[in-house]
């Protein structure tokens, strides 16, 4: 089973994740951008405020390619619980976000178009948690270390996300990241419990 998590900078992905890493030690602990060196590319076009919005998707969907084809497809094939800190959603909300700005010929829908792109090779999660915070709380824990963690922004990425969860209402789960810690992590985990037990 492949799960993400997925939600705003500073939502709290990471600590969620590291909860998880310690209730499920046989699992495979993964996360978007990579640390190969299609992340790094990534990386160092985040810190480029002057990047290409569209060259920067694709730079963030090379990674995913990698990552898919390097840990999550061979992960997977042998029966491991996957569990990836953001993945392919977060192209859908932030570069949608950023290309909405820019440029697509004919009117297309940036996120839509992602998607697509998507479509043709990628594994989709089968469970995502959705960690809720607003734009505000996010911009403020995240300490604007990078170009997308300004509230403006990140409020664009947060009504892509709301599309995405109606879109697929099935496979999202919403908490209530606003809480204190011990609340959020007792509530990821009993999320991951139930899937585990479904799957
Ligand atoms: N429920 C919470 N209440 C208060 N602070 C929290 C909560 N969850 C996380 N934090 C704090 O917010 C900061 C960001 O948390 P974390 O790194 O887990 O978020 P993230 O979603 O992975 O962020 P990013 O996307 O920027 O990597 C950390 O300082 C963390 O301790
Ligand atoms: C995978 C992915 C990430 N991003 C953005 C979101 C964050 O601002 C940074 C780094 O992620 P982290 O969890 O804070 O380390 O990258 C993105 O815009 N598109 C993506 O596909």
């Amino acid at each position: 089973m492949l799960l993400t998590l997925e939600g705003l900078d500073g939502s709290g992905k990471t600590t969620a994740w590291e909860a998880l890493r310690e209730a499920y030690p046989e699992a495979v602990f993964t996360r978007e951008p990579t640390g190969s060196w299609y992340g790094e590319a990534v990386s160092r076009s985040m810190r480029d405020d002057g990047a290409d919005p569209l060259a920067e998707l694709f730079l963030f969907t090379a990674d995913h390619a990698d990552h898919l084809s390097r840990v999550v497809r061979p992960a997977l094939a042998d029966g491991n619980l996957v569990v990836s800190d953001r993945y392919s959603d977060s192209r859908f909300a932030y570069q949608a976000a950023a290309l909405a700005e820019s440029y697509l010929a004919g009117g297309r829908d940036p996120l839509e178009y992602i998607r697509e792109i998507h479509e043709a090779f990628s594994h989709p999660p089968d469970r995502t948690i959705y960690l809720d915070v607003d734009p505000e709380v996010a911009a403020e824990r995240a300490g604007a270390t990078n170009k997308f963690e300004r509230v403006e922004y990140l409020s664009r990425v947060a009504e892509n996300y709301e599309r995405l969860i109606e879109a697929e209402p099935d496979r999202f789960v919403r908490v209530d990241a606003t809480q204190p810690l011990p609340a959020v992590r007792e509530a990821v985990i009993d999320h991951v419990e139930e899937f585990v037990a479904e799957s």
